[in-house]
């Protein structure tokens, strides 16, 4: 038998992204096209449904062309995703009815702490394992029923469908057959209840969105449906049989299948994700408790820390401050100086994400003297991205207890060695860094293999995990401290800085 591949499409925040990898889990070959960014007004971040789509179906044709394959060689799909990114579209045409609302949007800040005076909190943490935020998919949906001219009389006649990007993906991929989405993708939207698996009424209810729009959750390691369409090519098709959202994916990629395991992802945020095993640990400390992934009948949950601008702070000095040309440079800027000069920049630019949950706080750059120069901004915004990984940290330590003796990295982010070294000193624990940097897409990979028998277990997997770098502390714990405190001081000065906006519209 020639040997088949496994083809993993991954869907991020700036780029969709196409890889194929062998048994061994290496990367034979990738393609990524970043696609437009679209900020209407500030505080909203918009996808076109369609850009997503074409750039991703791109990369998908492209990548087994490079590697002269056709479908009939990929022994199955994998697909992950930026997660929350919300989209409605029409059943009958397919046509998106509005742009996709990006995670990061924030137009719905209000409506969340409407429900919040409401006294929803509790019941939200207790059903959906969330706090009431703007970030996740449920008060976006909302938005479009109530914005959207004619869609809530759409939506109540059964003619429109929501999905996450997943769920979208996969309905384009094969041509309507199938309206899914996974657990991992369905516990951030708010809308569903972590602990009987369901979609819950009562949310539905409070929220106006019709039960009928929603798609069916799934497994995130079963065959949804057949390829069809472009990607299809003529000698026959694979099923698409692996879905997780990017975070839960990149935790699987990382092959933190033990109770305990953390990784860190350093993208266009943040994401600290720790395995706890079959049972759901509530945070007492700020914390998401979601779902990793549910995988031969049996449901893995995580604590999740999210935080909402990391790498994107450094393209804001590339495209908007332009004071790097491209973000490879900043490794070096900030190595060029011994300290930020007590600068920091805490890059609140959408509000702030866990533990803080301030849909109010507004970005700022303090502590500059005449001698604050480049190098120091630089080197402030790649410590900030370090900072908020350690608010994650601490979090994470008090409500499970586990003290971590390594943290996992991955993402763009994680090229950079200065980082990665400061992230270990400021942590006092040792960064590790897999040989494949693309976890992410590895850990779709990873679930759509399982399911069709590429990979026989998670043992198998375990063992293709390998180590490209380690970064151990070098800071003594007297200068992290302090260092960490002047943080603390700069994110008390941002919060609560924009006036909530009552109008939701
Ligand atoms: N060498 C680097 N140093 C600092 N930041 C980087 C570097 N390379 C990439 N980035 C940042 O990482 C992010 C891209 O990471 P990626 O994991 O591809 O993001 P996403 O999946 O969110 O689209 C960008 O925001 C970019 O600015
Ligand atoms: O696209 P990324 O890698 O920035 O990930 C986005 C997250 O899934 C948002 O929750």
């Amino acid at each position: 038998m020639t040997e088949k591949y496994i083809l993993a499409l991954d869907q991020g925040t700036t780029s969709s992204r196409a890889i194929i990898f062998d048994h061994a889990g290496r990367a034979l070959c990738q393609r990524s096209q970043e696609f437009r960014q679209i900020y209407p007004k500030p505080g909203w971040v918009e996808h076109n449904a369609e850009d997503i789509w074409s750039s991703q179906l791109n990369v998908g044709v492209q990548v087994l062309q490079d590697q002269g394959l056709t479908m009939s060689d990929i022994a199955a799909v994998g697909i992950t995703n930026q997660r929350e990114t919300t989209i409605v579209w029409d059943r009958r045409t397919g046509a998106p009815i509005h742009n996709a609302i990006v995670w990061q949007d924030r137009r719905t800040a209000g409506y969340c702490d409407e429900l919040k005076r409401a006294g929803w909190e509790e019941k939200i943490r207790a059903k959906t394992g969330l706090v009431i935020d703007a970030y996740f998919s449920g008060s976006k949906v909302k938005w479009l029923l109530d914005n959207v001219p004619g869609a809530r009389e759409k939506a109540e006649r059964g003619e429109l469908m929501f999905g996450t990007v997943d769920t979208f993906l996969v309905w384009r991929l094969s041509a309507g057959a199938a309206h899914v989405t996974d657990f991992s993708n369905a516990s951030r939207t708010m809308l569903f209840n972590i602990h009987t698996l369901e979609w819950d009424d009562e949310i539905l209810t409070e929220m106006g969105i019709p039960r009928s729009m929603l798609p069916e959750v799934r497994q995130s390691s079963e065959i949804y449906a057949e390829i069809q369409g472009r990607l299809r090519g003529a000698n026959g098709t694979a099923p698409i049989a692996g879905i997780a959202g990017d975070q839960q994916a990149a935790t699987f990629g990382q092959a933190c299948f033990d109770v305990g395991q953390a990784k860190n992802t350093y993208g266009t945020g943040c994401f600290l994700l720790m395995n706890t095993g079959n049972k759901p640990v509530e945070s007492k400390n700020n914390l998401l408790t979601t779902i990793g992934w549910g995988l031969n009948g049996k449901i893995t949950y995580c604590l999740e820390g999210s935080v909402f601008v990391a790498g994107a702070a450094v393209q804001y000095l590339r495209d908007s401050l332009g004071i790097v040309g491209a973000a490879g440079e900043t490794e070096a800027l900030a190595a060029s100086v011994a300290s930020s000069g007590g600068v920091y920049f805490v890059p609140a630019f959408v509000g702030l994400g866990a533990p803080y949950w301030d849909q109010y706080a507004r970005g700022a750059i303090m502590g500059l003297t005449r001698g604050s120069g480049r190098a120091e901004i630089v080197r402030a915004t790649l410590e900030a991205v370090a900072y908020q990984s350690r608010d994650l940290l601490e979090a994470m330590t008090a409500d499970s207890g586990v003290t971590l003796s390594e943290l996992r990295v991955d993402g763009g982010m994680v090229a950079n060695n200065f980082l990665m070294q400061f992230q270990s000193d400021l942590l006092g624990v040792a960064v590790e860094r897999p040989r494949v940097a693309e976890t992410t897409a590895l850990g779709a990979a990873y679930l759509a293999g399982l399911a069709v028998g590429y990979w026989k277990n998670i043992d198998e997997i375990k063992s293709n995990w390998a180590l490209d770098k380690r970064f151990d502390p070098a800071m003594d714990k007297a200068h992290r401290d302090k260092a960490y405190a002047g943080w603390k001081r700069a994110v008390e000065r941002v919060r609560a800085w924009e006036e909530p906006d009552e109008s939701f519209g």
